[in-house]
Parts: C-alpha cells; sequence; structure tokens
C-alpha cells in the first residue's frame, strides 16, 4: 500500500503550534488538495511526513513506514517543498543527474523528467537563469526522478502561466489515474478545485474539512435560484406562502434563497406564472472556503 496516514501528529516550535493533532488519511488513485490560508500548517506537515523536522507526539507515515525507514525513499517518495531551493550554477540536468547519482536511479530517467516536465530545451542552462515557473518545472522533475509511488507537491502551481497549470493538472490527474498517491498544498480554493477529487482542509494546524471536492459544495453552498418574470407580484405571493422570499437583483431580475431552479419551475407553472429565466445559482466555492477557514486565518495557535 501506498496510502499516507497521519495520526494524532502535532508539532511545536517554541510557543506555536503549527500542526495540532491531526489525523487524516490520504489515498492512492486520486488527487488530494491540501488546503489552508497561510500559516495553517502545510508545508510543515508535508516536512513532518518527510522526516525533514521531528514530530513532538504523533505519527506520520507512508505505507505504514516513517520516510526515514523506506529502503529507497526516492522510489516510493517524491516531493516538491521549496523550488527555488536548487543550486543555481548548475544545470538543469546536472542537478537531476546529480540527484539521480545520490539516489541510485538510473541516467535515463533523467532525459525522461526532462521532457514530462517540458524543460528538456533548457536542460543545458544554470538553474540561476531559470524563470519561478520553469524552476518549478525542474523541482517537479525532480520529485519525478524516481518514478514514485507517493507525490508530495507542495504550492506546485506557484509562478507557473495558465498553460503550465493545466499541464500539472493533466500531470497530476494521470500520476493518479496510474494508481499514485498525489497530495497538493495551495493556499487557493478556486485553482485547486480545478485540480484535485479530493480535499483535506486546515486552520491553525488541525482539521477542518476531509472531503470529496462534490460534498464540499454542496454541503457548503446554499442553494439560491435567479429569475426574471412579468409577474412578480403573484410569484412573491405564492412563495410567501411558503416561507420563501423574493428579493431583488440587478437587471429586472430576483433571487430566491434556499430554493433550487427545478423547484421554483414546478410552483411557478402550476401558478401559470409565466418565467423568462430561471438560473440555479451556488455561492462560489472561493467564499464556502474563506467561510470555513475565517477564524483560524493567517495565525498559528499559541500554547
Ligand atoms: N522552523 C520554524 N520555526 C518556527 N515556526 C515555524 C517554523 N516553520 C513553521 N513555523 C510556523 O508554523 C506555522 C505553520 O507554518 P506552515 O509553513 O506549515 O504553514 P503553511 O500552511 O504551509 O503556510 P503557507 O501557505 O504560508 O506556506 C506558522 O505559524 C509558521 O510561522
Amino acid at each position: 500500500m501506498n496510502s499516507i496516514e497521519i495520526r494524532e501528529l502535532t508539532k511545536e516550535f517554541g510557543r506555536t503550534r503549527a500542526v495540532d493533532h491531526l489525523t487524516f488519511d490520504v489515498m492512492p488513485g486520486r488527487v488530494t488538495g491540501f488546503l489552508g490560508p497561510n500559516g495553517a500548517g502545510k508545508s510543515t506537515t508535508m516536512r513532518l511526513l518527510l522526516g525533514l523536522d521531528r514530530i513532538t507526539s504523533g505519527t506520520a507515515t507512508i505505507g505504514g513506514r516513517r520516510f526515514t525507514e523506506l529502503p529507497d525513499p526516492l522510489h516510493r517518495v517524491g516531493a516538491l517543498l521549496d523550488a527555488q531551493s536548487a543550486h543555481g550554477g548548475r544545470t538543469a540536468r546536472d542537478h537531476l543527474r546529480f540527484l539521480a547519482a545520490a539516489n541510485r536511479i538510473p541516467m535515463s530517467r533523467v532525459e525522461a523528467v526532462l521532457e514530462q516536465s517540458g524543460i528538456a530545451s533548457a536542460a543545458r542552462r544554470r538553474i540561476k537563469t531559470f524563470s519561478l515557473g520553469m524552476r518549478q518545472r525542474l523541482g517537479i522533475a525532480a520529485a519525478l526522478l524516481g518514478d514514485p509511488e507517493v507525490l508530495l507537491l507542495d504550492e506546485p502551481t506557484n509562478g507557473l502561466d495558465p498553460e503550465g497549470i493545466i499541464w500539472i493538472r493533466e500531470l497530476m490527474r494521470g500520476l493518479a489515474a496510474e494508481g499514485r498517491t498525489v497530495l497538493v498544498s495551495s493556499h487557493l480554493m478556486t485553482e485547486t478545485a480545478a485540480l484535485v477529487d479530493h480535499l483535506i482542509v486546515l486552520g491553525q494546524g488541525r482539521l477542518l474539512a476531509d472531503t470529496s471536492i462534490e460534498e464540499f459544495i454542496d454541503s457548503r453552498s446554499t442553494p439560491r435560484v435567479r429569475l426574471r418574470t412579468t409577474d412578480p407580484v403573484r410569484l412573491r405571493a405564492t412563495l410567501a406562502r411558503d416561507d420563501f422570499e423574493l428579493v431583488t437583483a440587478e437587471g429586472g431580475r430576483w433571487t430566491v434563497d434556499g430554493m433550487q431552479a427545478e423547484q421554483l419551475g414546478v410552483i411557478a407553472a402550476r401558478e401559470g406564472i409565466p418565467m423568462l429565466e430561471l438560473i440555479d445559482e451556488r455561492a462560489s466555492l472561493e467564499q464556502a472556503y474563506l467561510d470555513l477557514t475565517a477564524d483560524s486565518a493567517q495565525f498559528a495557535a499559541t500554547r
């Protein structure tokens, strides 16, 4: 198995509790988004998972083992943590060759990941001449080098242009479809929603949601109908009988909260009220996310 298991994971930096009794699983075969405002504890969780920071209490394992206990870790787990950390004086190809040699990865993988990440034509350039987006692609190439079953990508879309974002979406979907475990962090909901199947949301180091994207949308956005009608007076009276309110909107339109177009269409037809337009409106995903994380934004809990 190559699932990630986080159990009661806690990390304290002095008086700051960056990760607070966190428990969740990341399953193979799908892309899991790891969301939360700045400082929520996403990077710390990934660093703990990779054994880069010492755990205060709890466990973080991959396929039932700690990262530091894995026999060939880069063959099992690929990570993009800080794309800016690569040595600027080296060429992209040399950087990857160095990593491959240090981890007993065949050199053929270097050319494969250069191609896969779209930087083959820049392979001989020094990394310090790379744009932010190219460094990001190089970081992803390095994460893919060992052909790992598990991928941890911290803010992989940072600095990528729209084409790069589509590329990374396709890449992550492809990796998940091959049965790999893909965990990708971001603090932007709208961007993430298009990339992932499942969501883990953190706030102040605590778990706020562990849910599918569909469930997240359904459970957190209230239905609303937007409409145009030739007879708002009669519609208002009809809706008032069931405690629904017709509210004025711009452009000669009206809205009704807590109702879907299907329901309202049936009512209007039954009452013979002409409808010129009838559309379902959902509170945006970004808004639902901001509501969820509002109380925990920005600052980690202090003991
Ligand atoms: N080495 C450290 N020493 C002290 N405090 C730290 C350290 N690393 C992280 N923190 C604190 O832990 C908390 C969580 O930080 P973390 O970087 O994990 O959040 P994040 O969710 O990844 O945020 P971002 O979206 O900004 O990357 C923050 O309050 C941060 O200041």
